[in-house]
């Protein structure tokens, strides 16, 4: 995708899926072979899964989308999704429909620096240990960088060394805690690898330097260095809705905002549904997305509470909204250039660093946190999100084929989108008509 084509596909969702993958073809210039893989023909084959990981014995599938409508720091972006859940891809589209009317994110994102821990035990007095590991900071920064010369060459590497003493825990020996951190910068790739790699590599050096014994040798997940922030400012009158006018469904969204501040019980919730955006793309992307859960998670408790990760308020005429987060992501590295639906999802989505993509990934999570709570503050999540959940209760009804939609159409002109319902229009329908909703012979 050119920098200069639009995210902005009006109506997308009412095509046919071949309609869509037209669509793409022609806007995108997909070749036969991305078309194939967006058909899920040459989709993960079994030998390459049996490389990947193992006592592989087949490939597990999730529906792939198309986020629509994103605009960060004046590009578009085609947000690939794969996910299970109905209406996430829908709110997200929802979300930067309406922000990019009002000049869409801004986002911007840290150096790629991250932290590889090397833990240090029985070595003496904490404050001689320190100075010895200091002393020799040149030394275990040179070693460090031994281990991946081709980091240092592209620019990264490890760039400096911390020493943490950290009170003893509860328990029968008191000696506190030293912990070495290395200072790595990733460039674009997520990092793990090459930072346990250098942690274990120094670990005999510090030995030596303090006669103590290293333990752990492994990167951190709290990936604070590396966060990623994106904002928005949407006018107040272009959140009118429900017959409410936009001041009103700023009130709410500002409510959830001070709520999950509050009361970490919300606050779960609250960050749950941005990670339903973050985690979408992220797993579509190949990037390790229990990595960004734990950096994500760590990071909203960084002053002894679970927080939001996201906070909204009004401002001058405005709703404004901003998320931070830790973002450890690759554009290479992991599975990124081996498994084959990753390489179409990276063409969708058109990025060409590490860091621009944790723009992209922030402005999701942002975009996703809008779309709920704006529904939650207003009207209730149920409207919006049971209608897209109703075409998954119809078929697990029994429904097939066309019916499916007609079925999930029933249920929400109902108002009972539950599979009994479904079972029960499925049963009211006529033996042939039956025989065509669930592809049966009768
Ligand atoms: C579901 C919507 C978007 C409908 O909202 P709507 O008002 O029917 O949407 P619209 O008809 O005004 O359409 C606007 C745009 O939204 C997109 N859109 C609209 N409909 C579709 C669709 N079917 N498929 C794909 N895209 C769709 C599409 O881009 C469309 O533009 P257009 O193409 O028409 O120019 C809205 O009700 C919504 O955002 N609801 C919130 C849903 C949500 O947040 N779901 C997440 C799962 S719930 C959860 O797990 C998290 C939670 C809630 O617990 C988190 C928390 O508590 O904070
Ligand atoms: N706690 C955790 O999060 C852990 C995660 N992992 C896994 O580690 C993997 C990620 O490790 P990585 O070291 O990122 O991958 P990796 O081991 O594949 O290394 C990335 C490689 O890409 C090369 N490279 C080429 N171009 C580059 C560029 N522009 N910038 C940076 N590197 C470039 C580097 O030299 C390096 O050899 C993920 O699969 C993750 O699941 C592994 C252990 C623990």
């Amino acid at each position: 995708m050119s920098d200069t084509l639009t995210s902005r596909l009006a109506g997308f969702h009412k095509l046919s899926m071949v309609a869509r993958h037209e669509k793409l073809a022609e806007m995108l210039n997909l070749s036969e072979e991305d078309l194939a893989q967006l058909q899920g023909i040459s989709a993960l084959q079994p030998g390459l899964a049996n490389q990947m990981i193992e006592n592989a014995v087949g490939t597990f599938s999730l529906p792939l989308g198309l986020g629509l409508n994103l605009q960060v720091n004046g590009k578009d972006y085609l947000v690939p999704m794969a996910v299970e859940e109905p209406s996430v891809v829908a709110a997200v589209s929802f979300a930067s429909k309406i922000v990019r009317e009002a000049g869409g994110f801004t986002a911007e994102t840290d150096e790629p620096i991250m932290i590889g821990q090397v833990q240090l035990t029985r070595y003496g007095d904490p404050t001689e240990a320190t100075q010895k590991i200091l002393a020799a900071r040149e030394a275990i920064l040179a070693l460090a960088n031994s281990f991946h010369p081709s980091m240092v060459k592209r620019g990264g590497g490890c760039k400096d060394i911390e020493v943490r003493v950290l009170p003893a825990p509860e328990g029968p020996r008191g000696e506190p805690l030293l912990v070495v951190h290395l200072v790595i910068d990733t460039q674009d790739a997520m990092g793990a690898n090459l930072i346990n790699t250098m942690a274990e590599g120094v670990a005999p050096l510090i030995e030596q330097l303090t006669g103590g014994k290293v333990y752990l040798r492994i990167l951190s997940n709290l990936a604070d260095r590396r966060l990623a922030r994106a904002m928005c400012r949407i006018p107040l009158e272009a959140l009118s809705d429900f017959d409410m006018p936009g001041a009103s469904i700023a009130e709410g969204i500002y409510q959830a905002s001070r709520f999950a501040l509050a009361d970490p019980y919300r606050a779960a919730t609250h960050n749950k549904g941005i990670m339903n955006g973050i985690d979408s793309v992220a797993i579509a992307t190949g990037q390790d997305w229990r990595a960004i859960e734990a950096g994500a998670h760590a990071f909203a408790c960084r002053d002894g509470q679970y927080r939001p990760l996201s906070t909204w308020h009004v401002e001058g005429g405005h709703l404004v909204g901003r998320i931070e987060l830790p973002m450890a992501l690759g554009t290479v590295g992991g599975p990124i250039k081996v498994h084959p639906g990753v390489q179409i999802a990276m063409k969708l989505v058109n990025i060409s660093s590490a860091r621009e993509l944790s723009m992209v990934f922030a402005a999701v999570g942002l975009a996703q946190n809008f779309a709920a709570v704006r529904a939650l503050g207003s009207i209730g999540i149920q409207k919006g999100h049971m209608a897209l959940h109703a075409r998954c209760v119809a078929v697990t009804a029994g429904a097939r084929g066309d019916w499916v939609e007609k079925i999930a159409e029933l249920l929400v002109t109902a108002g009972h989108v539950k599979v009994e319902k479904a079972r029960e229009l499925i049963a009211s329908l006529s033996e042939e008509d039956f025989r065509a909703a669930t592809g049966t012979e009768g």
